[in-house]
């Protein structure tokens, strides 16, 4: 196996990390450097150990074989999965994004803090639910409000699990470009996702995941065919569409594409 050295500047490196739970093992010997204007995607089937590979970046988790290594008091933020949240807390919007600092001012902000956050808020376009209890949001509100918890936080590094799920199409688009200027700004972001086509095809980069790193480079290096069923475990065909790759859930036909699978390629007949 080769241990990664940790590259120069690089804010977060796995050199052979190996984790797992109750013996059972996870992530066997990850080589993964985070540097600080990257943007990765990480794909992987559910249990590929996604969520596990963010434990060991946020440091919440160890691992049992190989290291981490951090860039010193670097700021992480870490925006969770939706479903993991508990709605029913009693608090509004703007309780909720404040909870992220703690100060000793709790539950009494300064006049500073109140508008930085009205100005996170409002940035996010969720200024108008400020004082709106957390429970009456809509899924790409709900996201906008934890993406504004974790900016409180005047991240280096973002790290987000499923940042997409269950929102709609626009909500995904916003929450993307959002996602591009603070990464513009100089924040790494890390992101993991099921969506292949509406979020994976357009990062930057992308790593494949299943118990260990399958690929990791472009989307057109990692959305291949034969990565893809290494990942996934079946055949997938991948089309490509002004020069983004596009997965097939089922083996259509789509003329006006031109197809990168495995068992064909060139230009597809119309
Ligand atoms: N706290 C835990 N205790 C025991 N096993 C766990 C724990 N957390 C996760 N696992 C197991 O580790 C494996 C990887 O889980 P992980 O949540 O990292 O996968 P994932 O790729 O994020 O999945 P998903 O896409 O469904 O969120 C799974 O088999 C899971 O059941």
């Amino acid at each position: 196996m080769t241990v990664l050295d940790a590259p120069r500047g690089a804010l977060v490196t796995l050199a052979g990390a190996s984790f797992g739970y109750d013996g059972a093992v996870v992530l066997d010997e990850i080589n993964l450097s985070i540097a600080a204007d990257d943007f990765i995607g990480v794909v992987g089937p559910s249990g590929s150990g996604k969520t596990s590979l963010l434990r060991l970046l946020l440091g919440t988790s160890t691992p049992q074989r190989g290291t981490v290594t951090r860039q010193p008091g670097l700021a992480v933020a870490y925006v969770p999965q939706l479903e993991t949240v508990n709605w029913n807390f009693p608090v509004t919007v703007f309780e909720c994004v404040l909870m992220a600092r703690t100060t000793r001012t709790w539950p009494w902000p300064t006049k500073a803090e109140r508008h930085e956050i009205h100005q996170i808020l409002d940035r996010l376009g969720i200024g108008q639910l400020a004082s709106r209890h957390i429970r009456e949001l809509s899924g790409g509100q709900q996201q906008r409000m934890f993406i504004a918890r974790a900016l409180l936080r005047r991240p280096k590094l973002l790290l987000m699990d499923e940042p997409t799920t269950g929102v709609d199409v626009n909500s995904r688009h916003d929450v993307l470009h959002l996602l591009g200027e603070l990464n513009a700004e100089g924040v790494a972001i890390l992101l993991t996702t099921h969506d292949l086509n509406g979020v994976a095809a357009h990062l930057p980069r992308l790593v494949a995941l299943h118990g260990a790193i399958i690929a990791s480079g472009t989307p057109q290096e990692v959305m291949s065919p034969a990565v893809l069923e290494l990942t996934y475990g079946a055949p997938m065909e991948v089309l490509e569409h002004l020069g983004i790759p596009f997965v097939l859930d089922r083996f259509e036909e789509a003329g006006h594409l031109s197809r990168t699978s495995g068992r064909a390629s060139g230009r597809a007949s119309a």
